[in-house]
């Protein structure tokens, strides 16, 4: 295939997304348009020029020099998110944009703390993603499902009280879209035991676990994620390649890296895609799906990731349809979902050879 017909085909695959930060879907022409509509000032542009207008804060946001350096701006951009509407509208943005990239499964991430703690309730927060994702549901016929995150930079006392307040409220019921945590933002020096408390409760109420690991930090806070928290996937994981023997657990548990290439490359883990292990882990057996992380400051959505790893690794049909294979796998959805992906996928690879 040339690369038009790779590019067309990548769109085409049916895809899994896992590692997608709701409020990193924030653009600046959603930060100016709500700061307006909510009356939230936003920095002095004299001290800040960068908060001057759209155009210079996107500029802004083309370069960050560390995880922290883009957290900073994420943080003060989710400051604008106020009432039920603004957090739908914003989940509907990816969907969209998901959609648009052959996403028919999203598992979406979203940090509670961050609205919680301005004094926003986090009924208000939920009501207005899963609005979102049932609107794409209907519309787009996806499955979607979210991602309560811990922020590891607050005490384990404010993840235990936003575990408490979600189970109290009915946000771990049957019938909600809130399926699993997870664990986010400034990774070192806040390892993952720090956070066993809340997720052992989670696994006490059969909620799903996940945690962000092995972006900045070294191959021990992946083996802390599994063996502490009792992960059943790593975000990120790709410093997985220094530890052999945890590759080889890894690969051997199947358990899944939720990978964002174009994130790694932004926040400086590595200088160029060629550089992440792709290879490495595809060739040891350690199952792993492509995302895009916080689309809005990462270089785009989903299928920018897909192309972006076809160009540096040049992978074959059958080398993409195991990725689709395992991203579908490692998905919390119904068997049946599973098997109707499988085939969405089978069916696109015969279309395309
Ligand atoms: O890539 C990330 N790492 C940690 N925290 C985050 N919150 C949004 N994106 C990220
Ligand atoms: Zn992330």
């Amino acid at each position: 295939m040339c690369k038009h017909e790779m590019h067309a085909f990548l769109r085409a695959l049916p895809k899994c997304e896992h590692h997608i930060h709701l409020e990193g879907c924030l653009s600046p022409a959603i930060l100016f348009h709500l700061a307006k509509k909510n009356s939230i000032a936003l920095p002095d542009p004299a001290l800040r020029p960068e908060y001057t207008s759209v155009k210079t804060l996107e500029q802004r946001y083309e370069k960050f020099e560390s995880l922290q350096d883009f957290l900073d701006c994420h943080y003060l951009a989710m400051s604008v998110l106020m009432d039920a509407a603004d957090f739908e509208m914003l989940a509907w943005t990816y969907y969209e944009n998901a959609h648009a990239d052959g996403v028919h499964h999203a598992e979406a991430f979203f940090d509670p703390q961050s609205h919680t703690t301005r004094g926003i309730p986090l009924e208000t927060v939920v009501q207005g993603y899963e609005a979102a994702g049932r609107r794409a549901e209907a519309e787009f016929g996806m499955s979607t499902s979210l991602i309560l995150c811990f922020l590891r930079h607050l005490p384990v006392e404010s993840a235990n009280e936003t575990l408490q307040a979600a189970a109290s409220s009915g946000v771990f019921s049957k019938d909600s879209s809130v399926i699993a945590v997870g664990l986010d933002s400034s990774e070192v020096p806040f390892p993952p035991h720090l956070f066993q408390d809340p997720y052992k409760q989670a696994k006490n109420l059969g909620i799903h676990r996940t945690a962000h690991a092995g972006e900045e930090g070294d191959p021990s806070y992946i083996r802390q994620a599994l063996d502490l928290l009792d992960c059943e996937r790593i975000d990120h994981g790709l410093r997985l390649a220094e530890d052999a023997d945890l590759m080889r657990e890894v690969a051997s548990r199947k358990i899944l890296l939720t990978l964002c290439p174009l994130s790694n490359v932004y926040l400086r883990c590595v200088d160029k895609i060629a550089d992440l292990p792709i290879r490495r882990f595809l060739d040891a057996g350690v199952p792993f799906s492509l995302n895009s992380d916080d689309p809005v400051y990462f270089g785009g959505y989903i299928l920018n990731n897909y192309c972006a790893v076809q160009e540096a690794f040049n992978l074959s049909v059958e080398e993409w349809r195991s990725i689709a294979r395992a991203s579908i796998e490692g998905s919390w959805i119904s068997q049946k979902r599973r098997s109707t992906l499988f085939q969405l996928v089978d069916d696109c690879i015969a279309k395309h050879t």
